[in-house]
Protein backbone atom coordinates (compact mmCIF):
# COMPACT_ATOMS: atom_id res chain seq x y z
CA UNK A 1 0.00 0.00 0.00
CA UNK A 2 1.19 3.64 -0.43
CA UNK A 3 2.86 5.73 1.87
CA UNK A 4 1.86 9.12 1.98
CA UNK A 5 3.71 11.86 3.18
CA UNK A 6 2.73 14.77 4.80
CA UNK A 7 3.88 18.16 5.01
CA UNK A 8 2.85 20.63 7.96
CA UNK A 9 2.35 24.45 6.89
CA UNK A 10 0.52 25.60 10.41
CA UNK A 11 3.75 27.31 10.79
CA UNK A 12 3.95 29.28 7.28
CA UNK A 13 -0.09 29.15 6.14
CA UNK A 14 -1.53 28.23 8.99
CA UNK A 15 0.12 31.81 10.47
CA UNK A 16 -1.56 33.95 7.47
CA UNK A 17 -4.23 33.44 9.46
CA UNK A 18 -5.31 36.62 10.39
CA UNK A 19 -4.61 37.59 14.31
CA UNK A 20 -2.38 34.24 14.66
CA UNK A 21 1.10 35.81 15.32
CA UNK A 22 2.89 32.45 17.12
CA UNK A 23 5.92 33.20 18.79
CA UNK A 24 9.55 31.61 17.80
CA UNK A 25 9.53 29.51 20.90
CA UNK A 26 5.86 28.48 20.30
CA UNK A 27 6.52 27.60 16.67
CA UNK A 28 9.76 25.37 18.06
CA UNK A 29 6.97 23.89 20.90
CA UNK A 30 4.68 23.04 17.83
CA UNK A 31 7.19 21.41 15.41
CA UNK A 32 8.92 18.92 18.12
CA UNK A 33 5.30 18.06 18.46
CA UNK A 34 4.38 17.62 14.60
CA UNK A 35 7.63 16.17 14.40
CA UNK A 36 6.25 13.18 17.14
CA UNK A 37 2.89 13.22 15.14
CA UNK A 38 4.99 11.60 12.20
CA UNK A 39 5.12 14.73 9.70
CA UNK A 40 7.53 14.40 7.05
CA UNK A 41 8.28 17.45 6.35
CA UNK A 42 7.52 20.82 7.90
CA UNK A 43 7.23 24.54 6.28
CA UNK A 44 8.15 25.98 9.04
CA UNK A 45 7.98 29.84 7.59
CA UNK A 46 8.38 32.64 4.91
CA UNK A 47 12.21 33.34 5.49
CA UNK A 48 12.47 36.81 4.03
CA UNK A 49 9.11 37.84 5.63
CA UNK A 50 10.84 39.54 8.62
CA UNK A 51 13.51 38.52 11.23
CA UNK A 52 11.27 36.74 13.55
CA UNK A 53 9.78 34.47 11.16
CA UNK A 54 13.83 33.98 9.83
CA UNK A 55 14.60 33.27 12.89
CA UNK A 56 11.96 30.96 13.66
CA UNK A 57 12.88 28.38 10.31
CA UNK A 58 16.20 28.71 12.01
CA UNK A 59 15.37 27.61 15.60
CA UNK A 60 13.48 24.85 13.98
CA UNK A 61 16.27 24.30 11.65
CA UNK A 62 18.43 23.64 14.10
CA UNK A 63 15.80 21.39 16.10
CA UNK A 64 14.56 18.56 14.67
CA UNK A 65 16.23 15.82 13.61
CA UNK A 66 13.68 13.12 11.51
CA UNK A 67 11.25 16.08 9.77
CA UNK A 68 12.32 17.56 6.54
CA UNK A 69 12.72 21.49 7.32
CA UNK A 70 11.54 23.93 4.19
CA UNK A 71 10.85 27.47 3.55
CA UNK A 72 8.99 29.48 1.09
CA UNK A 73 10.38 32.10 -1.16
CA UNK A 74 8.97 33.73 -4.05
CA UNK A 75 10.54 33.52 -7.01
CA UNK A 76 12.79 36.16 -5.73
CA UNK A 77 16.79 35.40 -5.71
CA UNK A 78 16.85 37.45 -2.12
CA UNK A 79 14.05 34.84 -0.99
CA UNK A 80 15.50 32.29 -1.59
CA UNK A 81 19.27 33.03 -0.50
CA UNK A 82 17.00 33.86 3.12
CA UNK A 83 15.81 30.88 3.17
CA UNK A 84 19.06 29.08 2.31
CA UNK A 85 20.61 30.58 5.64
CA UNK A 86 17.78 29.97 7.69
CA UNK A 87 17.99 26.49 6.71
CA UNK A 88 21.92 25.85 7.02
CA UNK A 89 21.93 23.60 9.69
CA UNK A 90 18.79 21.70 8.98
CA UNK A 91 19.15 18.20 8.84
CA UNK A 92 17.05 17.39 6.02
CA UNK A 93 16.63 21.18 4.48
CA UNK A 94 14.14 21.87 1.62
CA UNK A 95 12.97 24.87 -0.14
CA UNK A 96 9.95 25.84 -1.53
CA UNK A 97 9.72 28.30 -4.27
CA UNK A 98 6.43 29.55 -5.66
CA UNK A 99 5.06 31.70 -8.66
CA UNK A 100 1.74 32.54 -9.74
CA UNK A 101 0.05 31.09 -13.00
CA UNK A 102 -3.34 31.85 -13.65
CA UNK A 103 -4.25 34.54 -16.16
CA UNK A 104 -5.68 37.30 -13.09
CA UNK A 105 -2.37 36.64 -10.84
CA UNK A 106 -0.15 37.46 -13.96
CA UNK A 107 -2.10 39.96 -15.53
CA UNK A 108 -2.47 41.93 -12.50
CA UNK A 109 -0.58 41.31 -9.69
CA UNK A 110 2.61 39.89 -11.28
CA UNK A 111 2.18 41.93 -14.35
CA UNK A 112 4.03 39.66 -16.06
CA UNK A 113 3.46 37.86 -19.05
CA UNK A 114 3.12 34.14 -19.26
CA UNK A 115 6.54 33.84 -20.95
CA UNK A 116 7.86 35.88 -18.05
CA UNK A 117 6.78 33.79 -15.99
CA UNK A 118 8.21 30.67 -17.48
CA UNK A 119 11.27 32.34 -17.73
CA UNK A 120 11.32 33.18 -13.85
CA UNK A 121 10.76 29.52 -12.81
CA UNK A 122 13.44 28.82 -15.11
CA UNK A 123 15.53 30.99 -13.61
CA UNK A 124 14.35 30.51 -9.66
CA UNK A 125 13.97 27.37 -9.53
CA UNK A 126 17.46 26.15 -10.88
CA UNK A 127 19.02 28.70 -8.83
CA UNK A 128 17.48 27.39 -5.63
CA UNK A 129 18.35 23.79 -6.68
CA UNK A 130 22.31 25.18 -6.99
CA UNK A 131 21.85 25.74 -3.29
CA UNK A 132 19.50 22.78 -2.17
CA UNK A 133 19.32 19.21 -2.67
CA UNK A 134 15.58 19.21 -2.59
CA UNK A 135 13.49 21.84 -4.18
CA UNK A 136 9.79 22.32 -3.88
CA UNK A 137 7.77 24.27 -7.17
CA UNK A 138 4.15 25.76 -6.73
CA UNK A 139 2.65 27.38 -9.79
CA UNK A 140 0.48 29.77 -6.85
CA UNK A 141 -3.43 29.38 -8.28
CA UNK A 142 -2.96 26.03 -10.19
CA UNK A 143 -6.43 25.76 -10.10
CA UNK A 144 -7.45 29.00 -12.20
CA UNK A 145 -4.90 28.27 -14.21
CA UNK A 146 -5.54 27.22 -18.63
CA UNK A 147 -4.76 23.13 -18.62
CA UNK A 148 -1.80 23.25 -21.21
CA UNK A 149 -0.11 26.84 -19.58
CA UNK A 150 -0.31 24.69 -16.24
CA UNK A 151 1.76 21.54 -17.60
CA UNK A 152 4.57 24.01 -19.31
CA UNK A 153 5.23 25.82 -15.85
CA UNK A 154 5.22 22.34 -14.03
CA UNK A 155 7.59 20.85 -17.29
CA UNK A 156 9.53 24.17 -16.58
CA UNK A 157 10.05 23.79 -13.03
CA UNK A 158 10.85 19.53 -13.00
CA UNK A 159 13.33 20.50 -15.70
CA UNK A 160 14.90 23.19 -13.50
CA UNK A 161 15.11 20.43 -11.13
CA UNK A 162 12.28 20.58 -9.02
CA UNK A 163 11.08 17.23 -6.72
CA UNK A 164 8.40 18.03 -5.50
CA UNK A 165 5.68 19.72 -7.38
CA UNK A 166 2.61 21.32 -5.50
CA UNK A 167 -0.58 22.22 -6.73
CA UNK A 168 -2.34 24.81 -4.79
CA UNK A 169 -5.92 25.55 -4.82
CA UNK A 170 -5.18 28.97 -4.14
CA UNK A 171 -8.23 30.42 -3.46
CA UNK A 172 -10.63 27.41 -2.27
CA UNK A 173 -12.15 27.03 -6.31
CA UNK A 174 -11.47 23.27 -7.69
CA UNK A 175 -13.93 20.57 -6.66
CA UNK A 176 -13.02 16.72 -6.13
CA UNK A 177 -13.65 15.36 -9.92
CA UNK A 178 -11.55 18.27 -11.52
CA UNK A 179 -8.94 17.80 -8.91
CA UNK A 180 -8.89 14.49 -9.55
CA UNK A 181 -8.19 14.99 -13.06
CA UNK A 182 -5.60 18.15 -12.97
CA UNK A 183 -3.52 15.11 -10.66
CA UNK A 184 -3.85 12.70 -12.97
CA UNK A 185 -3.70 14.45 -16.29
CA UNK A 186 0.36 16.31 -14.70
CA UNK A 187 1.13 12.81 -13.49
CA UNK A 188 0.62 11.24 -16.83
CA UNK A 189 1.93 14.25 -18.90
CA UNK A 190 5.01 15.49 -17.19
CA UNK A 191 8.27 13.83 -17.89
CA UNK A 192 11.74 13.62 -16.19
CA UNK A 193 13.98 10.63 -15.87
CA UNK A 194 13.79 11.39 -11.80
CA UNK A 195 11.44 10.64 -9.29
CA UNK A 196 8.49 13.02 -8.94
CA UNK A 197 6.31 13.62 -6.14
CA UNK A 198 2.94 15.83 -6.90
CA UNK A 199 1.42 17.22 -3.57
CA UNK A 200 -1.95 19.25 -2.97
CA UNK A 201 -2.50 22.21 -0.64
CA UNK A 202 -6.11 22.97 -0.50
CA UNK A 203 -8.15 25.60 0.65
CA UNK A 204 -11.67 25.65 2.54
CA UNK A 205 -13.52 28.58 0.29
CA UNK A 206 -16.34 26.53 -0.30
CA UNK A 207 -16.03 23.63 2.21
CA UNK A 208 -14.25 21.10 -0.13
CA UNK A 209 -10.36 20.76 0.90
CA UNK A 210 -10.49 17.98 2.88
CA UNK A 211 -12.47 16.29 -0.34
CA UNK A 212 -9.98 18.00 -3.00
CA UNK A 213 -7.15 16.56 -1.06
CA UNK A 214 -8.49 12.90 -0.70
CA UNK A 215 -9.26 13.08 -4.74
CA UNK A 216 -5.65 14.38 -5.35
CA UNK A 217 -4.39 11.17 -3.34
CA UNK A 218 -7.20 9.19 -5.63
CA UNK A 219 -5.38 11.16 -8.83
CA UNK A 220 -1.93 9.87 -7.75
CA UNK A 221 -0.46 12.79 -5.01
CA UNK A 222 2.33 11.12 -3.04
CA UNK A 223 2.42 14.06 -0.45
CA UNK A 224 -0.55 16.44 0.94
CA UNK A 225 -0.26 19.82 2.41
CA UNK A 226 -2.11 21.11 4.87
CA UNK A 227 -2.25 22.87 8.37
CA UNK A 228 -3.53 21.43 12.15
CA UNK A 229 -6.93 21.95 12.86
CA UNK A 230 -7.48 23.66 9.01
CA UNK A 231 -6.39 27.48 10.29
CA UNK A 232 -4.74 29.50 7.72
CA UNK A 233 -5.51 32.12 4.87
CA UNK A 234 -8.90 33.02 5.11
CA UNK A 235 -11.18 30.07 5.42
CA UNK A 236 -7.97 28.41 5.71
CA UNK A 237 -6.14 24.96 4.76
CA UNK A 238 -7.09 21.75 4.76
CA UNK A 239 -6.82 20.07 8.54
CA UNK A 240 -4.22 17.54 8.15
CA UNK A 241 -5.63 15.28 10.66
CA UNK A 242 -8.89 15.09 8.62
CA UNK A 243 -6.89 13.86 6.08
CA UNK A 244 -4.85 11.27 8.08
CA UNK A 245 -7.83 9.61 9.70
CA UNK A 246 -9.64 9.08 6.97
CA UNK A 247 -7.08 7.45 5.22
CA UNK A 248 -6.29 5.04 8.23
CA UNK A 249 -10.54 4.49 8.27
CA UNK A 250 -10.65 4.25 4.45
CA UNK A 251 -7.12 2.94 3.46
CA UNK A 252 -9.68 0.10 1.15
CA UNK A 253 -10.47 2.75 -1.03
CA UNK A 254 -7.88 4.96 -1.40
CA UNK A 255 -5.36 2.08 -1.33
CA UNK A 256 -2.97 4.47 0.69
CA UNK A 257 -1.77 5.54 4.67
CA UNK A 258 0.78 7.19 6.22
CA UNK A 259 3.10 7.39 9.13
CA UNK A 260 1.31 9.57 11.19
CA UNK A 261 1.36 8.60 14.77
CA UNK A 262 -2.79 9.33 14.93
CA UNK A 263 -3.30 8.62 18.82
CA UNK A 264 -0.95 12.10 19.07
CA UNK A 265 -3.89 13.74 17.47
CA UNK A 266 -6.26 15.18 19.85
CA UNK A 267 -2.82 16.97 21.72
CA UNK A 268 -1.03 18.20 18.48
CA UNK A 269 -4.72 19.94 18.10
CA UNK A 270 -5.13 21.40 21.26
CA UNK A 271 -1.25 22.64 21.46
CA UNK A 272 -2.00 24.33 17.91
CA UNK A 273 -5.66 25.71 18.94
CA UNK A 274 -3.53 27.08 22.58
CA UNK A 275 -1.09 28.71 20.39
CA UNK A 276 -2.81 30.05 17.64
CA UNK A 277 -5.80 31.83 19.91
CA UNK A 278 -8.50 29.84 17.84
CA UNK A 279 -10.88 27.62 19.21
CA UNK A 280 -11.74 24.48 17.49
CA UNK A 281 -15.25 24.44 16.75
CA UNK A 282 -17.48 22.04 19.10
CA UNK A 283 -18.67 19.96 15.50
CA UNK A 284 -15.09 20.20 13.99
CA UNK A 285 -14.59 16.85 12.41
CA UNK A 286 -11.70 14.32 14.36
CA UNK A 287 -10.95 16.96 17.03
CA UNK A 288 -13.67 18.87 18.05
CA UNK A 289 -15.45 18.49 21.53
CA UNK A 290 -18.91 16.78 19.94
CA UNK A 291 -16.55 14.37 17.73
CA UNK A 292 -17.28 11.45 20.07
CA UNK A 293 -20.43 13.20 21.95
CA UNK A 294 -23.63 11.52 21.55
CA UNK A 295 -27.04 12.83 22.72
CA UNK A 296 -30.11 11.37 21.07
CA UNK A 297 -31.64 8.17 22.48
CA UNK A 298 -31.21 6.49 19.82
CA UNK A 299 -27.77 7.00 19.25
CA UNK A 300 -27.08 6.54 23.00
CA UNK A 301 -28.64 3.39 23.20
CA UNK A 302 -26.81 2.41 20.29
CA UNK A 303 -23.71 3.66 21.40
CA UNK A 304 -23.92 1.45 24.97
CA UNK A 305 -25.32 -1.41 22.76
CA UNK A 306 -22.44 -1.29 20.71
CA UNK A 307 -20.12 1.82 19.96
CA UNK A 308 -19.67 0.56 15.73
CA UNK A 309 -23.44 1.91 15.54
CA UNK A 310 -22.52 5.22 15.65
CA UNK A 311 -18.62 5.51 15.82
CA UNK A 312 -16.56 4.67 13.10
CA UNK A 313 -12.99 6.22 14.34
CA UNK A 314 -12.93 5.46 18.11
CA UNK A 315 -11.43 7.69 20.73
CA UNK A 316 -8.64 5.95 21.55
CA UNK A 317 -7.30 5.94 17.98
CA UNK A 318 -6.77 9.96 17.95
CA UNK A 319 -5.53 10.38 21.68
CA UNK A 320 -8.97 11.25 22.95
CA UNK A 321 -9.80 9.40 26.19
CA UNK A 322 -13.16 8.74 26.00
CA UNK A 323 -16.32 9.03 24.29
CA UNK A 324 -19.34 10.72 25.93
CA UNK A 325 -23.12 10.40 26.70
CA UNK A 326 -24.02 13.92 27.33
CA UNK A 327 -27.41 14.44 28.67
CA UNK A 328 -30.32 16.64 27.33
CA UNK A 329 -34.17 16.85 26.03
CA UNK A 330 -33.87 14.44 23.49
CA UNK A 331 -31.58 11.60 25.41
CA UNK A 332 -33.18 8.07 26.36
CA UNK A 333 -33.69 6.11 29.49
CA UNK A 334 -30.61 4.13 28.86
CA UNK A 335 -28.62 6.78 28.63
CA UNK A 336 -29.97 8.28 31.97
CA UNK A 337 -29.22 4.89 33.65
CA UNK A 338 -26.32 4.81 32.40
CA UNK A 339 -25.30 7.97 34.26
CA UNK A 340 -26.96 6.99 37.45
CA UNK A 341 -24.45 3.95 37.03
CA UNK A 342 -21.75 5.99 36.34
CA UNK A 343 -22.50 8.66 39.23
CA UNK A 344 -22.90 5.12 41.73
CA UNK A 345 -26.26 5.94 42.21
CA UNK A 346 -28.30 2.81 42.78
CA UNK A 347 -32.17 3.44 42.21
CA UNK A 348 -34.82 0.73 41.45
CA UNK A 349 -36.74 0.42 38.58
CA UNK A 350 -39.75 2.09 39.44
CA UNK A 351 -37.71 5.24 40.84
CA UNK A 352 -35.93 5.11 37.58
CA UNK A 353 -39.47 5.83 35.70
CA UNK A 354 -40.19 8.89 38.38
CA UNK A 355 -36.77 10.34 38.09
CA UNK A 356 -36.62 10.09 34.57
CA UNK A 357 -39.97 11.90 33.92
CA UNK A 358 -38.62 14.27 36.47
CA UNK A 359 -35.31 14.64 34.40
CA UNK A 360 -37.19 15.17 31.31
CA UNK A 361 -39.05 17.69 32.50
CA UNK A 362 -35.70 19.53 33.89
CA UNK A 363 -34.47 18.84 30.74
CA UNK A 364 -37.01 20.62 28.41
CA UNK A 365 -35.86 23.71 30.90
CA UNK A 366 -32.28 23.43 30.74
CA UNK A 367 -29.62 23.09 27.58
CA UNK A 368 -27.00 20.89 29.84
CA UNK A 369 -27.79 18.62 32.17
CA UNK A 370 -24.85 18.00 35.05
CA UNK A 371 -23.73 15.46 37.05
CA UNK A 372 -24.96 17.82 39.69
CA UNK A 373 -28.28 18.01 38.04
CA UNK A 374 -29.09 14.43 38.57
CA UNK A 375 -27.70 13.90 41.90
CA UNK A 376 -30.10 16.52 42.97
CA UNK A 377 -33.08 15.19 41.04
CA UNK A 378 -32.11 11.77 42.77
CA UNK A 379 -32.01 13.41 45.99
CA UNK A 380 -35.02 15.22 45.46
CA UNK A 381 -33.64 18.55 46.38
CA UNK A 382 -34.41 20.38 42.95
CA UNK A 383 -37.07 22.90 42.94
CA UNK A 384 -38.33 25.37 40.56
CA UNK A 385 -40.93 28.00 40.90
CA UNK A 386 -42.26 29.05 37.56
CA UNK A 387 -45.35 30.99 39.38
CA UNK A 388 -42.44 33.09 41.02
CA UNK A 389 -41.26 34.21 44.29
CA UNK A 390 -43.58 36.22 46.50
CA UNK A 391 -40.87 39.40 47.30
CA UNK A 392 -42.99 42.52 48.82
CA UNK A 393 -40.02 44.72 47.63
CA UNK A 394 -37.60 44.03 45.14
CA UNK A 395 -35.56 47.26 44.07
CA UNK A 396 -32.61 48.29 42.55
CA UNK A 397 -30.13 51.81 42.25
CA UNK A 398 -27.10 52.25 40.54
CA UNK A 399 -24.64 54.18 42.26
CA UNK A 400 -22.05 56.54 41.33
CA UNK A 401 -19.22 54.65 42.19
CA UNK A 402 -20.73 51.77 39.73
CA UNK A 403 -21.90 49.30 42.16
CA UNK A 404 -25.75 48.53 42.97
CA UNK A 405 -27.72 48.53 45.78
CA UNK A 406 -30.77 45.89 45.96
CA UNK A 407 -33.38 46.22 48.16
CA UNK A 408 -35.61 42.88 49.05
CA UNK A 409 -38.68 42.66 51.39
CA UNK A 410 -39.95 39.10 51.92
CA UNK A 411 -42.36 36.99 54.08
CA UNK A 412 -40.76 35.27 56.90
CA UNK A 413 -42.05 31.85 58.20
CA UNK A 414 -44.48 34.12 60.70
CA UNK A 415 -45.59 36.16 57.77
CA UNK A 416 -44.03 39.11 59.10
CA UNK A 417 -42.84 41.47 56.03
CA UNK A 418 -39.00 41.72 56.62
CA UNK A 419 -36.71 44.37 54.51
CA UNK A 420 -32.91 43.52 53.86
CA UNK A 421 -30.50 46.27 51.35
CA UNK A 422 -27.41 45.15 49.78
CA UNK A 423 -24.60 46.39 48.07
CA UNK A 424 -23.13 44.50 44.96
CA UNK A 425 -21.16 45.22 42.17
CA UNK A 426 -23.35 43.72 40.02
CA UNK A 427 -27.12 43.84 40.42
CA UNK A 428 -27.10 40.25 41.09
CA UNK A 429 -24.66 39.84 43.24
CA UNK A 430 -26.56 43.16 45.41
CA UNK A 431 -29.54 40.60 45.27
CA UNK A 432 -28.25 37.41 46.55
CA UNK A 433 -26.19 39.74 49.07
CA UNK A 434 -29.84 41.06 50.38
CA UNK A 435 -31.42 37.21 50.27
CA UNK A 436 -28.11 35.97 52.15
CA UNK A 437 -28.73 38.92 54.88
CA UNK A 438 -32.65 37.93 54.79
CA UNK A 439 -31.88 33.97 55.24
CA UNK A 440 -29.04 34.01 57.67
CA UNK A 441 -27.67 30.86 56.70
CA UNK A 442 -24.10 29.66 55.24
CA UNK A 443 -24.68 28.96 51.67
CA UNK A 444 -22.31 28.77 48.85
CA UNK A 445 -23.43 29.37 45.05
CA UNK A 446 -21.82 26.72 42.81
CA UNK A 447 -22.84 27.30 39.90
CA UNK A 448 -25.34 30.41 38.17
CA UNK A 449 -26.34 29.60 34.63
CA UNK A 450 -28.84 31.85 32.85
CA UNK A 451 -30.83 30.86 29.60
CA UNK A 452 -33.88 32.95 27.22
CA UNK A 453 -36.57 30.50 27.34
CA UNK A 454 -38.50 32.40 24.42
CA UNK A 455 -36.81 34.34 21.55
CA UNK A 456 -37.06 38.37 20.78
CA UNK A 457 -36.71 41.18 23.03
CA UNK A 458 -39.56 40.11 25.58
CA UNK A 459 -38.05 36.51 26.16
CA UNK A 460 -38.80 35.27 29.72
CA UNK A 461 -35.15 34.76 31.55
CA UNK A 462 -34.52 31.45 33.13
CA UNK A 463 -31.94 31.12 35.81
CA UNK A 464 -30.96 27.98 37.42
CA UNK A 465 -28.52 27.80 40.38
CA UNK A 466 -26.88 25.47 42.75
CA UNK A 467 -25.48 26.38 46.06
CA UNK A 468 -24.31 24.22 48.98
CA UNK A 469 -25.55 24.25 52.35
CA UNK A 470 -22.51 24.53 53.87
CA UNK A 471 -23.66 23.13 57.14
CA UNK A 472 -23.78 20.16 55.64
CA UNK A 473 -22.75 19.78 52.21
CA UNK A 474 -26.14 19.22 50.24
CA UNK A 475 -26.27 20.39 46.90
CA UNK A 476 -30.00 22.01 45.96
CA UNK A 477 -30.55 22.87 42.20
CA UNK A 478 -33.61 25.16 41.78
CA UNK A 479 -34.85 27.38 39.44
CA UNK A 480 -36.42 30.86 38.42
CA UNK A 481 -38.72 32.69 35.69
CA UNK A 482 -39.03 35.83 34.33
CA UNK A 483 -39.38 38.69 31.81
CA UNK A 484 -36.89 40.47 34.22
CA UNK A 485 -33.52 38.88 34.68
CA UNK A 486 -32.94 40.51 38.70
CA UNK A 487 -36.61 38.97 39.61
CA UNK A 488 -35.26 35.50 37.63
CA UNK A 489 -31.62 35.36 39.68
CA UNK A 490 -33.43 36.38 42.75
CA UNK A 491 -36.36 33.61 42.72
CA UNK A 492 -33.80 31.22 41.98
CA UNK A 493 -31.94 31.89 44.75
CA UNK A 494 -34.46 32.54 47.20
CA UNK A 495 -36.02 29.03 46.31
CA UNK A 496 -32.80 27.51 46.57
CA UNK A 497 -32.31 29.27 50.05
CA UNK A 498 -35.57 28.39 50.89
CA UNK A 499 -34.62 24.91 50.39
CA UNK A 500 -31.43 25.38 52.53
CA UNK A 501 -33.86 26.37 55.27
CA UNK A 502 -36.16 23.64 55.29
CA UNK A 503 -33.27 21.02 55.64
CA UNK A 504 -31.77 23.12 58.25
CA UNK A 505 -35.35 22.78 59.94
CA UNK A 506 -35.45 19.03 59.53
CA UNK A 507 -37.89 18.95 57.01
CA UNK A 508 -36.16 17.77 53.88
CA UNK A 509 -34.10 14.65 55.00
CA UNK A 510 -32.58 13.25 51.77
CA UNK A 511 -29.29 13.93 52.06
CA UNK A 512 -26.61 13.35 49.34
CA UNK A 513 -24.55 10.44 50.23
CA UNK A 514 -21.17 11.26 51.43
CA UNK A 515 -19.58 9.61 48.26
CA UNK A 516 -21.91 11.52 45.70
CA UNK A 517 -21.27 15.19 47.59
CA UNK A 518 -19.00 17.10 45.13
C1 LIG B 1 -0.72 32.08 -1.63
C2 LIG B 1 0.21 32.43 -0.52
O1 LIG B 1 -0.12 32.13 0.59
S1 LIG B 1 1.63 33.21 -0.88
C3 LIG B 1 2.39 33.57 0.66
C4 LIG B 1 1.76 34.75 1.27
N1 LIG B 1 2.47 35.10 2.46
C5 LIG B 1 2.90 36.30 2.68
O2 LIG B 1 2.75 37.20 1.90
C6 LIG B 1 3.54 36.54 4.02
C7 LIG B 1 4.91 37.14 3.94
N2 LIG B 1 4.97 38.31 3.10
C8 LIG B 1 5.67 39.44 3.43
O3 LIG B 1 6.20 39.57 4.51
C9 LIG B 1 5.80 40.47 2.37
O4 LIG B 1 4.69 40.39 1.48
C10 LIG B 1 7.13 40.27 1.58
C11 LIG B 1 8.29 40.53 2.52
C12 LIG B 1 7.24 38.89 0.99
C13 LIG B 1 7.21 41.26 0.41
O5 LIG B 1 6.92 42.53 0.91
P1 LIG B 1 6.99 43.83 -0.05
O6 LIG B 1 8.28 43.86 -0.72
O7 LIG B 1 6.64 44.98 0.82
O8 LIG B 1 5.88 43.58 -1.19
P2 LIG B 1 4.32 43.42 -1.12
O9 LIG B 1 4.01 42.33 -0.18
O10 LIG B 1 3.63 44.70 -0.86
O11 LIG B 1 4.00 42.97 -2.60
C14 LIG B 1 4.40 41.74 -3.09
C15 LIG B 1 5.38 41.88 -4.25
O12 LIG B 1 5.87 40.58 -4.57
C16 LIG B 1 5.49 40.21 -5.89
N3 LIG B 1 5.25 38.79 -5.89
C17 LIG B 1 4.21 38.14 -5.35
N4 LIG B 1 4.40 36.83 -5.47
C18 LIG B 1 5.57 36.66 -6.12
C19 LIG B 1 6.26 35.52 -6.52
N5 LIG B 1 5.79 34.32 -6.23
N6 LIG B 1 7.44 35.67 -7.13
C20 LIG B 1 7.92 36.92 -7.40
N7 LIG B 1 7.28 38.05 -7.03
C21 LIG B 1 6.11 37.91 -6.39
C22 LIG B 1 4.26 41.05 -6.16
O13 LIG B 1 3.99 41.17 -7.53
C23 LIG B 1 4.68 42.36 -5.51
O14 LIG B 1 5.64 42.93 -6.37
P3 LIG B 1 5.74 44.52 -6.69
O15 LIG B 1 6.20 45.14 -5.43
O16 LIG B 1 6.73 44.60 -7.79
O17 LIG B 1 4.36 44.95 -7.09
C1 LIG C 1 2.45 29.38 -1.76
C2 LIG C 1 1.32 28.51 -2.10
C3 LIG C 1 1.66 27.08 -1.97
C4 LIG C 1 0.14 28.79 -1.24
O1 LIG C 1 0.22 28.92 -0.05
C5 LIG C 1 -1.17 28.82 -1.90
O2 LIG C 1 -1.22 28.87 -3.11
O3 LIG C 1 -2.16 28.81 -1.16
Amino acid sequence: MRKIEFLDTSLRDGEQTPGVNFSVKEKVAIAKQLEKWGISAIEAGFPAASPDSFEAVQQIAKTLTKTAVTGLARAVKSDIDAAYEALKDAKFPQVHVFIATSPVHMTYKLKKTPDEVIASITEHVSYAKSLFDVVEFSPEDATRTEKDFLLRAVQTAVDAGATYINIPDTVGFTTPSEYYETFKFLIENVTSDREIIFSPHCHDDLGMATANTLAAIKGGAGRIEGTINGIGERAGNVALEEVAVALEIRKDYYQATSDIVLNETFTTSELVSRFSGIPVPKNKAVVGGNAFAHESGIHQDGVLKNPETYEIITPEMVGVKKNSLPLGKLSGRHAFVEKLHELDIEVTDSEVQDLFAKFKILADKKHEITDTDIRALVAGTTVENHEGFQFDTLTIASNLDGTQTVTVAMRNVDNESIETIANGSGSVEAAFNAIDKFFNQTVKLESYTIVAVTDGIDAQAEVHVTVENVDTGTIFNASGLDFDVLRASAIAYSNANTLVQRENAGIITKKISEKDTI
